[in-house]
C-alpha cells in the first residue's frame, strides 16, 4: 500500500524470493527504505560484491532509485555502497543490487535478510545542452579545488 501523497513504484519478487520483506521506511520520518540482501555472502576486508536484493521494479519517468548506505554498517564495520549513491534509472528492469565494499579490517557476513542498504526515491531534472562560445565572468572564475582555503573557517 501507498499512502495518498507517496508516488507509487511498481515492484516485483523475483522467482525464488517471495519470502522477502519488501524495502521499507524503518520510521515515519526516514528518506530512505531498508532494503534486504537475498543472499548469504562473506565480504573479505577490502572485498567488495554486488548483493542481490531478489527485486526487479519500474520507476516512474522523473524519478530515479539511490543506492544509499547505511550509517550504522559504514561505522561499525566499515561497509559501505562502493559507488554511492548507486543509481537505479527509471527504464532499468533487472535485479536491483548493492554494491558493497569491505572497508574494514573484519570479514563481514551477510545473511538473507539482512538490512544491507538503503533505497532513496528521487526526482531527476535533466538538462538541455545550450552551447555557446563564451561563459559568463563570476568571482570564482576558474579557481576551484580548495582555491577559497583550508579548513579554517575563524580567524584571529
Ligand atoms: O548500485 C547500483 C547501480 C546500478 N544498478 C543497475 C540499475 C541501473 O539502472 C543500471 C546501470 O547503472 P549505472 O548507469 O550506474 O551503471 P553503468 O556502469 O553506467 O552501466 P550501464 O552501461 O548499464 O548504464 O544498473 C544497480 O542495480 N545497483
Ligand atoms: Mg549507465
Amino acid at each position: 500500500m501507498h499512502s495518498p501523497e507517496s508516488v507509487p513504484v511498481l515492484v516485483k519478487r523475483l522467482p525464488g524470493n517471495e519470502d522477502l520483506p519488501l524495502p521499507a521506511y524503518a520510521t515515519d520520518g526516514a528518506a530512505g527504505m531498508d532494503v534486504v540482501s537475498a543472499e548469504d555472502v562473506e565480504l573479505a576486508p577490502g572485498a567488495r560484491h554486488a548483493v542481490a536484493t531478489g527485486l526487479a521494479i519500474a520507476i516512474p519517468a522523473g524519478y530515479e532509485v539511490q543506492v544509499r548506505p547505511r550509517s550504522g554498517l559504514a561505522l561499525k564495520h566499515g561497509v559501505t555502497v562502493a559507488n554511492a549513491p548507486g543509481t537505479i534509472d527509471s527504464d532499468y528492469r533487472g535485479e536491483v543490487k548493492a554494491i558493497l565494499i569491505n572497508l574494514g579490517t573484519e570479514p563481514f557476513a551477510i545473511r538473507r535478510g539482512d538490512r544491507v542498504a538503503q533505497l532513496v526515491l528521487a526526482p531527476v531534472t535533466r538538462a538541455g545542452w545550450v552551447e555557446v562560445s563564451e561563459l559568463d565572468e563570476t568571482a570564482r572564475g576558474e579557481g576551484g579545488f580548495g582555491s577559497t582555503g583550508g579548513l579554517a573557517a575563524l580567524k584571529g
